[in-house]
């Protein structure tokens, strides 16, 4: 991994792009409803990359495609996902769908599975131009193709070749620069570079983290590898059973974790001072029937008799951060349930 660029440290002011509240999306079973998102809160300011981390199967592909609109017929939303002053979730099919290719975008693992492989590159761009910027000459499509692939590393001479004659980061950088091209509102990229090397991660990645004051775009960017949300973002929301546990600045997250979760999961990350690895004991719960108070509480080693009792909402901290633990509203919380939590499904002390 390279060294962190610098990362701009300014207050966003005015309006976000994007302002999720209180989303919850639920799948429907043959059993209980699987609730994946479960009152969610987000806000993306223009320019900004805001990093979704934490443990598989805790929603982060949901959320990222319910901003979208893009769940299978067997979801259910309800909240508010307003972009640009639009609610989606209220929006018909038709101007949704208008929508997403305009001002929504989607990026995923795969690249081939977006690039026709008998069409030359710069046919992509020429083909999606034309169709949603109908009224701008061949020479303006083309320069406009041209100058995200360059701010993309990728040369104009390029545009003349076929998808299969790029490698897989590149490809990769071809597809991401598809979706910005048409300047949206948001990006949602979702383990965008998970199938590729690691030094072939960090170059994107750098990319796009130079790329976000000139594209005027809010970016979330799903991922399970904590060192590129240094690397490339500005925030950071940390999910964990269908809910954001903790949301701030990505620098002051990762020095100063204000919820157990984030800590335990910034340890066991592998980094070049790891001398041991170190694991979350337990795993997520079942969403379909997710523990009570702080979901987290089964595997918390701070957890107090109150945690399975009561959601503790969120609370902000002298940090800056938002984070729903009851260890930041301590003076609420009567001091026999401030007591260690006994009886706990996972023995933590066993399992460390
Ligand atoms: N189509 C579906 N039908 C029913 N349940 C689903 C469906 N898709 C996802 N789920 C469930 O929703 C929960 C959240 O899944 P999701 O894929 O959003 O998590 P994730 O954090 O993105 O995981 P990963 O990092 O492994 O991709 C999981 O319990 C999963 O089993």
């Amino acid at each position: 991994m390279t060294t962190p660029s610098p990362v701009s440290t300014a207050v966003p002011t005015g309006e976000p792009r994007v302002r999720v509240r209180d989303l919850r999306i639920w799948y429907g079973t043959s059993g209980a409803p699987v609730r994946a998102v479960d009152g969610v809160d987000l806000t993306i300011h223009a320019g900004q990359i805001v990093a979704l981390v934490g443990e598989s199967g805790c929603g982060k592909t949901t959320l990222g495609r319910g901003i979208l609109g893009l769940l299978p017929p067997a979801a259910a939303t309800d909240g508010e996902v307003v972009v640009d002053g639009t609610d989606l979730l209220r929006l018909p099919a038709r101007r949704l769908r208008a929508m997403r290719g305009d001002k929504l975008g989607l990026v995923f693992q795969e690249p081939m599975t977006r690039l026709d492989p008998l069409m030359r590159v710069g046919d992509h761009f020429d083909e999606l131009l034309r169709t949603h910027r109908p009224r701008l000459s061949r020479a303006e499509r083309e320069r406009q193709a041209v100058d995200i692939l360059r701010a993309m590393g990728i040369p104009a001479s390029r545009l003349r070749q076929y998808p299969h004659e790029f490698s897989g980061g590149m490809r990769q950088r071809i597809m991401i620069a598809l979706t910005l091209v048409l300047r949206p509102a948001l990006v949602v990229a979702d383990e965008p570079t998970t199938a590729l090397d690691v030094l072939v991660e960090a170059q994107i990645l750098k990319i796009l983290a130079e790329l976000r004051s000139s594209v005027d775009c809010g970016m979330l960017l799903i991922t399970h590898n904590l060192g590129i949300v240094l690397e490339a973002a500005d925030r950071v929301a940390v999910m964990y059973a269908g809910r954001i546990v903790e949301e701030g600045d990505v620098r002051q997250v990762f020095a100063h974790p204000a919820h157990p979760y984030t800590r335990e999961l910034l340890r066991s990350t592998i980094s070049l001072t790891t001398t041991e690895l170190h694991h979350i004991p337990g795993s997520p719960p079942d969403l379909a029937d997710p523990p009570p108070g702080c979901r987290f509480h089964p595997r918390c080693p701070d957890a107090m008799r109150i945690c399975p009792n009561s959601d503790p909402g969120d609370v902000d901290t002298a940090g800056g951060q938002r984070v729903a633990c009851w260890l930041h509203r301590l003076d609420e919380v009567a001091p026999a349930d401030r007591e260690p939590l006994p009886d706990r499904e996972i023995s933590v002390a066993d399992e460390a």
